[in-house]
């Protein structure tokens, strides 16, 4: 066991912003904190990096508790590392000092080897001697993250790490910064509002709303169990249906479908839509349609032309 935490609650003044958080994180074991805007994943973050005093609760590393800025003389704990919204990375000296700040300073040769290793990981080697102050924004992450990475933590805290990198660079930076952390066996604590990252980078995910655990499990388990509309809407256009529509029993209740379980079907069905608009997607298109008055999306190889009326069927593979 490595870190165990455990919030009653916190808030910065009256309004209560977390409230009954409690989970783990093994070691080397890789976390995302899925929610939307001002939920309080920073704030998660920053209690247990120990920017914030939590009296409420408490927050172990392997069973010792930690102190808080309260009790200690510099927030922040050795053997965690917190890639912040705002890097803190020092404008007026170059990306290769910033790094080597970090770094032992024993051995020179180590210490280099060490700063192109760590801008290899963030594609950053080009920009070695360019001073900070003159990169971009998603320059200065990559920076940021590469420092973070300098010391080899137990436990990587990152808030919104990939928010300013462009999608040509994401996908290829996430696979292999997340690839490292588990070479290096570094536990990570992820805040995003990005599903695709969750799903496809950790081991848990834990959705909060409003500063409240709304579901903890794999993303596996996640995915699968998406009940409510705010959990679906995480995941792209998902439909909220009558449960009817799936069974053959007759009841009230809503079903949440996701567009690529919907399909044309070539028998009549109950589910008789009519075609509103086509979006290409690049592999498939996504379809807009009206279902009753309230607006369907599924997915199919071609456009369909607008004002077509056609059945549809709900499959079972989620
Ligand atoms: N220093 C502060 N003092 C008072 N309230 C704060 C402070 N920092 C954050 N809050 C409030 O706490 C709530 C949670 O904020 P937090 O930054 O943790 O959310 P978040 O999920 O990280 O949001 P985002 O994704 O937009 O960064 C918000 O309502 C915010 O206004």
């Amino acid at each position: 066991m490595m870190l165990r935490v455990e919030i009653d609650s916190y808030s910065y003044s009256e309004k209560t912003i977390l409230e009954n958080l409690h989970f783990k994180l093994q070691a080397g074991e890789h976390l995302s904190v899925l929610g939307e805007s001002g939920c309080g994943k920073s704030t998660l973050l920053h209690l247990i990096y120990g920017l914030l005093q939590l009296e409420k609760g408490a927050i172990f590393y392997n069973e010792k508790k930690l102190l808080g800025p309260a009790n200690s003389l510099i927030p922040g704990e050795p053997f965690m590392k917190l890639v912040a919204q705002e890097f803190n990375i020092m404008p007026f000296t170059t990306v290769a000092e910033n790094l080597g700040s970090h770094l032992s300073r024993l051995d020179e040769a180590t210490d280099e080897k060490r700063i192109d290793q760590l801008l290899e990981a963030v594609e950053m080697e080009d920009f070695k001697n360019v001073l900070v102050k003159n990169l971009s924004g998603g320059q200065k992450q990559r920076v940021a993250l590469a420092k973070a990475l300098a010391n080899e933590p137990k436990i990587l805290l990152l808030d919104e790490p990939f928010s300013n990198i462009d999608v040509f660079r994401k996908n290829k930076l996430q696979r292999k910064i997340y690839s490292y952390l588990k070479e290096k066996n570094i536990g990570c604590i992820t805040a995003t509002h990005d599903s695709n990252e969750a799903l496809a980078f950790s081991d848990q995910i834990l959705m909060l709303k409003n500063g409240r655990e709304e579901m903890m499990g794999t993303p596996e388990y996640i995915y699968k169990n998406v009940a409510t509309e705010y959990q679906a809407g995480f995941f792209g256009e998902a439909n909220l249906l009558p449960q009817s529509l799936e069974s053959k029993e007759v009841s009230g209740g809503k079903t949440i479908v996701f567009p690529h379980q919907l399909s044309i079907s070539t028998e009549k069905t109950n589910f008789e839509i009519i075609i509103k608009n086509s979006f290409f997607k690049g592999s498939h298109y996504l379809i807009e349609a009206d279902f009753n008055g309230e607006t369907v999306f599924f997915t199919n190889l071609l456009p369909i032309k607008k004002g077509e009326v056609h059945c549809l069927k709900i499959s079972d593979n989620a």
